[in-house]
């Protein structure tokens, strides 16, 4: 079995006297989706702050690329190569789907000392950020100012703008929410193909986007991963099914 790229052990935020993460352990291995799902309130997002350096953990450890990240600032664990997509992600929208990504390439090169207008027309951010939109999907929509994208090719602009980073685990917090079910069909393709660069913590409701892309699920309820396993194991699991999938999925 592949070593661990991110890993968690014994991760515990409390709330007062509510435990929003009760020890929780999970890894994310190279090459792989890894989907954690779980009720409202079950803890999913309190786990991805802890992650990302949003929330500090009351205990516990964050490993990540062979260092302990537990106590480091979020723009640390990122320039290690923990990114995020969704829900965080400043698209500007008067701006094309181009120059976004172009921008994205520029901030995590660091070329801060370079004038925002430069960025747009500069070749050298513009060509690689062509090859992202590209990899999501959206070649062909570079000269489309972002206002004027669908709402699932809004989502897959944010996804080349976190690509720009190159991360090695991409924390996905529910890409599908608010998609159609051709666009969720449509991203489901794009994360197969970038789960090899790219090994993902995807963070969903919709199950059958979850059973369609997840290598392993682990099962979070009150706080603590009741269960973790391959997508049969997890469909086949009598605890899951009374907690949380329950006749969704007989
Ligand atoms: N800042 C906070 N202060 C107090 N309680 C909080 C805070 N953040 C989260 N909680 C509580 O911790 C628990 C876990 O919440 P969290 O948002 O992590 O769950 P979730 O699984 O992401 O839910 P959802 O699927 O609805 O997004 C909930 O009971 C929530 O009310």
């Amino acid at each position: 079995m592949k070593e661990p790229l991110l890993r968690t052990e014994r991760l515990v935020k409390r709330y007062g006297g509510l435990l929003a993460t009760d020890n929780v352990s999970i890894d994310v291995r190279p090459g792989e989706i890894h989907a954690l799902i779980g009720p409202n309130g079950a803890g999913k997002t309190t786990l991805v702050h802890q992650l990302t350096g949003v929330v500090a953990p009351d205990s516990g450890t964050i490993h990540f690329a062979g260092h302990d990240i537990t106590r480091l600032p979020t723009h640390a664990r990122v320039r290690l190569g923990l990114g995020r997509s969704f829900q965080i992600t400043s698209v500007l929208r008067e701006f094309t789907a181009l120059e976004n990504v172009a921008l994205a390439v520029q901030g995590h090169a660091g070329h801060s000392f370079r004038f925002l207008a430069d960025a747009r027309r500069d070749e050298t951010l513009r060509a690689p950020a062509r090859r992202l939109l590209d990899e999501v999907g959206l070649g062909a929509r570079g000269s489309v100012l972002a206002s004027a994208l669908s709402h699932g090719e809004q989502r897959q602009l944010e996804l080349a703008m976190a690509l720009a980073g190159d991360p090695t685990v991409l924390l996905l917090d529910e890409p599908m929410a608010g998609m159609g079910v051709e666009e969720s069909q449509r991203l489901i393709g794009f994360l197969r193909a970038l789960k090899q660069k790219h090994a993902m913590l995807l963070i969903e409701h919709d199950m059958d986007a979850v059973f369609q892309l997840a290598d392993r699920i682990t099962v979070l309820v009150y706080g603590r991963a009741i269960a973790s396993g391959t997508p049969g194991e997890i469909r086949a699991n009598a605890e899951v099914r009374q907690a949380y999938l329950g006749e969704e999925m007989a």
